[in-house]
């Protein structure tokens, strides 16, 4: 017993020191929506509970708060997330806050406020305290003069949304940062991302986790997209995968700062079919309200070779496993 404790005040004294972790340290921001809860999990569990403080604007959930640390922290303050990233020295910032594309169109003034100007201080802070930086992008990237099946790591990138624009926004400043100042940026472009047991923070993609809600709750559902409106989708596990995988990639290993990730592509019709095989009675109808727009400018399939290549991304889930694990999980609530 004493000297075990001997070893670990040993440890202790050696780490600050040489300022030496063998596990990172860990900021996230805007983690308590779609992404930020499942992610803080994972990397609890990779690297400790106390390794990762989880930040967001809102109230925390009890279950929320029993998983780790929970701190109050507005990215439009920069005062406020420099005071976190100083007293839990972090070596990581993962940089989730944003509005996204349907809910951005609907407050143009918040969402450059937030997703820009966020973002600003977020890399600022990158910069000053030398933190490996995630910062999520998007298919939304991409707008109706891209290629769009398939879509390409590298092509022209003019997205109509504010959105995509501000996520081009960070994509650029983020790999200027690191061209000028050395921030070890590193970005995903994500398709729209399903989970079960997070909900999401109003998306054009939102509709193919709606519809599973729907499916056990009435038997039918009517799609704000057409019936043939593809666009590249994933499991939650996969992306959080993929965000561990990136951030663990030695740096020299990238070859780019930002990489198209994606898992499969399906069409409301399509997904509609691969759920009639769990519930053969369920109907879909469309009635295409303003995200048509949104949807029919983004990439229908992404190309993602570079990432399967350079880091070896390789995801598991395809429509009918995530088809099978929605119902898995719903089903039990
Ligand atoms: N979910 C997807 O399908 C998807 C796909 C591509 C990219 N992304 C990106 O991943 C990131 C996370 O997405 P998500 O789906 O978890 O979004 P979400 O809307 O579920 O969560 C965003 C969080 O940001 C928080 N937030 C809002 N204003 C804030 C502020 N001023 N300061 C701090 N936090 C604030 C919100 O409270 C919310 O919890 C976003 O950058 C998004 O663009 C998501
Ligand atoms: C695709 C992604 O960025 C998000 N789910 C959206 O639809 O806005």
């Amino acid at each position: 017993m004493l000297f075990k404790s001997l070893v670990r005040h040993c440890a202790t004294i050696y780490q600050r020191r040489f300022n030496h972790r063998s596990h990172p340290r860990i900021l996230i921001t805007g983690g308590c929506g779609q992404l930020g809860v499942p992610l803080a999990k994972r990397l609890r569990e990779l690297y400790g509970r106390e390794s990762v403080v989880l930040s967001d604007i809102v109230r925390p959930s009890d279950e929320l708060l029993e998983q780790g640390i929970y701190r109050y922290a507005d990215v439009l303050d920069l005062k406020q997330v420099q005071e976190l990233l100083v007293n839990n020295q972090i070596d990581w910032l993962i940089h989730l806050s944003a509005l996204l594309s349907a809910v951005g169109e609907r407050d143009v003034p918040l969402a450059m406020k937030l997703n820009i100007e966020g973002t600003h201080n977020i890399l600022e802070l990158a910069r000053k305290y030398k933190c490996r930086l995630f910062i999520p992008s998007t298919i939304g990237a991409f707008g109706p003069d891209s290629p769009r099946n398939p879509t390409p790591d590298f092509c022209i990138q003019r997205p109509r949304t504010i959105y995509g624009v501000s996520k081009v926004h960070a994509e650029l400043l983020g790999e200027y940062f690191h061209h000028r100042y050395g921030v070890d940026f590193r970005c995903l472009r994500f398709p729209g991302i399903i989970s079960a047991d997070t909900k999401p923070g109003g998306g054009t993609t939102d509709y193919a986790i709606e519809i599973f809600h729907e499916a056990l709750k009435t038997g039918s559902y009517k799609c704000y997209l057409r019936g043939d409106t593809r666009l590249p989708m994933m499991w939650i596990d996969d992306c959080i995968q993929s965000i561990v995988s990136i951030m663990e990639t030695p740096s020299n290993q990238l070859k780019q700062r930002t990489y198209n990730v994606s898992a499969m592509s399906f069409t409301p019709d399509e997904l509609a079919k691969a759920i009639q095989k769990y519930k053969p009675k369920f109907r879909i109808s469309s009635e295409p309200d303003d995200r048509q727009k949104i949807a029919d400018s983004w990439p229908e399939v992404f190309d993602d070779h570079n990432a399967r290549e350079h880091w070896n991304w390789n995801p598991k889930v395809d429509l009918d496993g995530l088809v099978q694990r929605m119902f898995a999980y719903l089903e039990k609530q």
